[in-house]
C-alpha cells in the first residue's frame, strides 16, 4: 500500500511530540524526515515516548526542504516562522501540500483554513492549509451551533495549560511564576480574538489566562441572544448540530479542563440561561497539543490525502 510521506519541521516542540506519534501510528502515513536544530542527530526514540522507529532529528536548510520529497511538510515552528519557507516550496513548484500550526496564514484567503467540523465543505484540493489556533478551535465550536441569534458580541474567558505557550522561556511556561496562579494576557486583541472574528463573521471579545497545569485549555462563552431560549431547545441545537462528529462531544455538564489532557475530542456543555431565556453560557475544553494542533492537523491532512478524516486518530483515547 502506498504511503505517503510527510516531514515536520520543529519537531522539538510540543506539538511537534504528538505529531511525531500520531504520524508514526498511521496506516496511510510515514515520517519522511523531522527537524530540530538543537536534537540534530539525536534518536527520535530517546526523545519521544512511545515511539519506536529509528528515525534521527536532522537539520537540513530551510532552503533545501522542498527538495527532500516529501509529500506533504508540517510546519510546527513559532509565529513568523512560515513564510520564508513557503516561498522556497512556490519557488520550487512542487506539488507538496504544506500544513502550517502557526496564526501566519490564518488570515490568508489562498490558504484553507482548516477547522474541519465546520469548513471541510469549503475544501478545494488546496495544498495550502492553515491549522487553526488552539483557543480559536474551541470557541469557534462552542458559538458556531447560535450563530445565527447572537445579539453583539460574544465574551470568552479562556483558560490555558503552560505547554500552549511553547517551549521558548517566557513568563507564561515558567513553572515558578505559575504556581499556584492565574495569569493574564493579552487581554485585549489577542491573535485567536481575531481569528474567530474573522472566520466566523461575528464579533468576539476573548480574554486568555495561563494555570499551573501543562496541557488542556477551557473556554467559558458568553452569548447574548436575539430571541429567548429554553435550555432543551438549546442542547438540541449543539446535539443536532455534532451528532455525526467524533471529535466533538456534547454533554449536560459543563466539562473539566482535567479531564480533556490526552484526549482528541472537543467537550461542550454547562448550557446555562439567564432567567429571561436571552443571555447563554456555554463551556468548551480541549487538549491544546491535540485538537488544538496535532489531532486536528491529521484531520486536515487526511483529507488533503483523500483519506477518511478520521484515520489515524486513536478512537479509544476519546
Ligand atoms: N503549543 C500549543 O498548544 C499550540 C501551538 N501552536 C502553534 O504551533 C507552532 C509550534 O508550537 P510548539 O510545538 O508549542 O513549539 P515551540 O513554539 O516551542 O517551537 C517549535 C519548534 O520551533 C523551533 N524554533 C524555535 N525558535 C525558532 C526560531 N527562532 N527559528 C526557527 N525555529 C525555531 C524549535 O526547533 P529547534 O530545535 O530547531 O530550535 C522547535 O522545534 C507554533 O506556531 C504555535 O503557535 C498551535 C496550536 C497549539
Ligand atoms: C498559553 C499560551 O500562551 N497559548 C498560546 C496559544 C497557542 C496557539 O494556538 O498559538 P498560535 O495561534 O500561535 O498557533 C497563546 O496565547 O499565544
Amino acid at each position: 500500500m502506498t504511503q505517503f510521506r510527510v516531514g515536520i519541521v520543529g519537531a522539538r516542540g510540543h506539538t511537534g511530540g504528538e505529531l511525531i506519534r500520531l504520524l508514526a501510528g498511521h496506516p496511510d502515513f510515514e515520517l519522511a524526515f523531522v527537524t530540530s536544530r538543537e536534537r540534530a542527530g539525536r534518536a527520535l526514540a530517546d526523545h519521544i515516548p512511545g515511539y519506536v522507529g529509528d528515525l534521527a532529528y536532522t537539520s537540513p536548510a530551510y532552503d533545501t526542504l522542498p527538495e527532500l520529497g516529501a509529500d506533504a511538510v508540517v510546519l510546527a515552528l513559532p509565529n513568523g516562522k512560515a513564510g520564508h519557507i513557503v516561498q522556497q516550496f512556490d519557488a520550487a513548484g512542487t506539488d507538496a501540500v504544506l500544513l502550517d500550526l502557526s496564526a501566519d496564514f490564518r488570515f490568508d484567503d489562498g490558504w484553507y483554513y482548516g477547522l474541519p467540523e465546520l469548513t471541510r465543505t469549503t475544501y478545494a484540493g488546496q495544498r495550502r492549509i492553515s491549522n487553526p489556533g488552539c483557543y480559536a478551535t474551541a470557541m469557534q465550536l462552542v458559538i458556531a451551533p447560535m450563530r445565527d441569534v447572537l445579539n453583539g458580541p460574544v465574551q470568552c474567558f479562556g483558560v490555558s495549560g503552560y505547554s500552549g505557550a511553547g517551549t521558548s522561556p517566557s513568563d507564561r511556561n515558567d513553572v515558578e511564576l505559575l504556581r499556584d496562579n492565574l495569569m493574564p494576557y493579552a487581554l485585549t486583541g489577542h491573535v485567536h480574538e481575531r481569528e474567530v472574528s474573522h472566520h466566523l463573521g461575528h464579533p468576539v471579545e476573548f480574554m486568555p489566562h495561563v494555570a499551573p497545569h501543562f496541557r488542556g485549555l477551557t473556554i467559558t462563552a458568553n452569548l447574548h441572544l436575539t430571541e429567548a431560549f429554553g435550555r432543551e431547545a438549546v442542547l438540541a441545537r449543539y446535539q443536532r448540530r455534532y451528532a455525526d462528529e467524533p471529535l466533538v462531544q456534547v454533554q449536560e455538564a459543563a466539562p473539566w479542563v482535567s479531564r480533556i489532557a490526552g484526549r482528541h475530542h472537543v467537550a461542550i456543555g454547562g448550557f446555562s440561561l439567564s432567567e429571561d431565556g436571552r443571555r447563554l453560557v456555554v463551556v468548551a475544553t480541549l487538549d491544546n497539543l491535540l485538537k488544538g494542533a496535532a489531532t486536528q492537523a491529521l484531520q486536515n491532512l487526511n483529507l488533503a490525502f483523500g483519506l477518511e478524516e478520521w484515520t489515524g486518530i486513536p478512537m479509544e483515547a476519546m
